[in-house]
């Protein structure tokens, strides 16, 4: 499968990837505009630029000792726990809409750049590829879903920490890279010490496809299985954003390249465009739900079951 074949891009090119076009007008320096007319914002709404893990702030601190746990808890082991317990899907019955809602509630302790409840950053990122790519409503209703995994942190469903949670993620059993955000962390997590898990290739092998490889646990992962269990009609190339859109290691850094194989490579291009949405939509603009509801509500009829287990 190819993605050109599968769903043409917007904007007609073949290179699927956005031209960054810098701005010279009124704006910042740093600002860039997207294929589409979105527009890059060069700092986020603490005043800082995005995903600067290295900055003295109250915030970074909180964030930092976030991926301490993190990186110490995820090992093999955990992971693997995890996705049998949570695969089963036997915990709650809801819908797509009333997870959004349910999302209210939890703010995002990894996250240097938002610090509003989840809904609204479900609803920025989709309205913002909305407005870029209207054809695409696919990955409209991506955006709207990919951090319902975050569910996680409800009591309903275990309470996990957010270590268990959000954050990036990564491959486990294998070597970690050092372009994961705090890498350092890593020398304390007991698979570092294990040979086979610290190694190149750990349990797999040269080109076996990401679909093979155990990514740390979290709401990527959670909320890959729930769609892919409710049997939603969403390409591929949606359920690929929603399973990885967190590993920026991959995305960002072009770490692991040696584990993919060539429908990940295609993948990667639409994940690359909707991270672009993903990050920089964050910001104090608050989204009207309800002027916007009914449209995803449409989408989530088109897209999936009026009811999902969890
Ligand atoms: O802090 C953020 C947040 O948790 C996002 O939902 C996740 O996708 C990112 O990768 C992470 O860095
Ligand atoms: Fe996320
Ligand atoms: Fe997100």
């Amino acid at each position: 499968m190819t993605i050109l074949c599968e769903h043409p891009p917007a904007f007609g090119g073949v290179e699927l990837e956005e031209k960054n076009i810098p701005v010279d007008h009124d704006k910042q320096e740093n600002e860039l505009v997207l294929d589409g007319g979105f527009v890059v914002p060069g700092t986020n709404s603490f005043g800082h630029t995005f995903r600067d893990y290295d900055i003295e702030s109250e915030r970074q601190k909180g964030v930092e000792e976030f991926y301490r746990k993190n990186h110490i808890n995820q090992t093999y082991g955990f992971v693997k726990r995890m996705r049998e317990e949570y695969g089963s899907l036997n915990r709650v019955e809801m819908s797509i809409w009333e997870c959004c809602e349910l999302l209210n509630e939890f703010t995002d302790e990894s996250d240097p750049d938002l610090d509003e409840p989840q809904i609204e950053h479900l609803l920025q990122t989709a309205e913002a590829i909305r407005k870029d790519y209207p054809d695409e409503d696919w990955l409209h209703l991506t955006g709207l879903i990919h951090d319902l995994g975050k569910v996680l942190l409800h009591p309903s469903f275990g309470e996990l920490p957010q270590w268990a949670v959000v954050g990036d993620t990564f491959p486990v059993g294998c070597a970690f890279s050092e372009s994961i955000v705090h890498h350092k962390y890593f020398t304390e997590n007991p698979d570092h010490n294990n040979s086979t898990y610290s190694s190149k290739y750990g349990v797999y092998s040269e080109g076996c496809g990401l679909d093979k490889v155990s990514m740390s646990w979290g709401h990527d992962d959670y909320m890959y299985l729930v769609a892919r269990e409710n049997k939603t009609t969403l390409p591929s190339s949606g359920l690929f954003i929603i399973r990885y859109h967190s590993f920026y290691a991959l995305h960002r850094e072009d770490a692991y390249r040696h584990l993919m194989n060539e429908e990940d490579i295609e993948n990667l291009k639409w994940l690359k465009i909707f991270n672009k949405y993903d990050l920089y939509s964050k910001s104090k603009v608050r989204v009207d739900v309800e002027e916007v509801k009914p449209y995803y509500l449409s989408l989530i009829e088109k897209y999936f079951p009026a009811k999902l287990r969890w």
